[in-house]
């Protein structure tokens, strides 16, 4: 079993957990649940901003603690103000040592798209994300069928969520191509044994469909590799332990960007 077998396995016990603990009616009724999103279109591609998508990552099942010693608040403000088009914050505890609460944080004090990132196999989380404070959700095509990625997304878009697929391999994005996605997303990281390759996405970029946001994820670390991708034409790069290995992971951004 790779890992993520025990996380979806862990996963769906939390979310009966939830179901048990908190109706939808509940979710509903949160004062972040009926707000205007942001889009994320606008924001990856608005030219004053750098595409980056900043990821607040504490732990990781591949490096283990990164980082546990930095607030949400002051990481996604600082993450924001050096030019981050979306935030990404982890609401998975037993893997990433995210919460809830780390969403709602960051909502409290940013204007810019966040993304929810966890690992969603039921709708009731997408109900949560919106009443979290999360514009954008994160569909992975490995572990959801077709199927689920086409009702997860209407969904999505009924909820005004803009959803972000992420692939790994042209099987998988061949399989979940769905009109009601934004972006698609390629992990650089295969998550079922760890290993990085940012050529992943140089290989699927001409096979994503010109209508979707093109965003490169994981194991990117230098501004030469995001020029090369922005050449090939990606819009969008999720970064998480290169900044959030640092002590002041918004001051590492706001050096690293000068460099862009
Ligand atoms: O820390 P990195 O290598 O910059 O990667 C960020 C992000 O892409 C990674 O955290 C990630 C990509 N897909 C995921 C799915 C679940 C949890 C985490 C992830």
């Amino acid at each position: 079993m790779n890992i993520l077998d025990k996380i979806v396995i862990n996963k769906k016990k939390e979310v009966a957990v939830a179901k048990a603990n908190v109706s939808v009616a509940q979710l509903e009724q949160s004062p972040a649940f009926n707000r205007e999103t942001y889009s994320f279109r606008d924001f990856l591609l608005a030219p004053n901003r750098t595409g980056i998508i900043a990821e607040f990552k504490r732990r990781s099942p591949s490096k283990g603690i990164i980082n546990d010693k930095v607030s949400v608040e002051d990481v996604t403000t600082g993450y924001a103000s050096a030019g981050a088009s979306a935030l990404s914050v982890l609401t998975d505890t037993d893997f990433f040592m995210g919460e809830q609460i780390d969403l709602l944080n960051a909502r409290a004090v940013n204007k810019i798209p966040i993304l929810r990132k966890d690992f969603m196999i039921d709708e009731y989380q997408l109900i949560e994300a919106k009443a979290w404070g999360a514009d954008i959700i994160l569909l992975i095509a490995a572990i959801l069928t077709p199927a689920e990625i086409k009702s997860m997304s209407a969904l999505a878009k009924s909820l005004g969520l803009n959803v972000l697929l992420e692939v790994h391999n042209l099987e998988e994005l061949q399989r979940s191509i769905t009109p009601n996605l934004t972006a698609i997303g390629v992990n650089n990281r295969n998550l079922a044994d760890f290993t990085v390759s940012v050529e992943t996405s140089f290989q699927l970029f001409e096979h994503i469909p010109a209508e979707f946001l093109k965003i490169s994820e994981s194991a990117i670390s230098n501004t030469d590799t995001i020029k090369q991708l922005k050449a090939a034409g990606f819009n969008g790069f999720l970064i998480g332990e290169n900044f959030m290995k640092e002590a002041d992971p918004g001051a590492a951004m706001k050096e690293f960007v000068k460099g862009l």
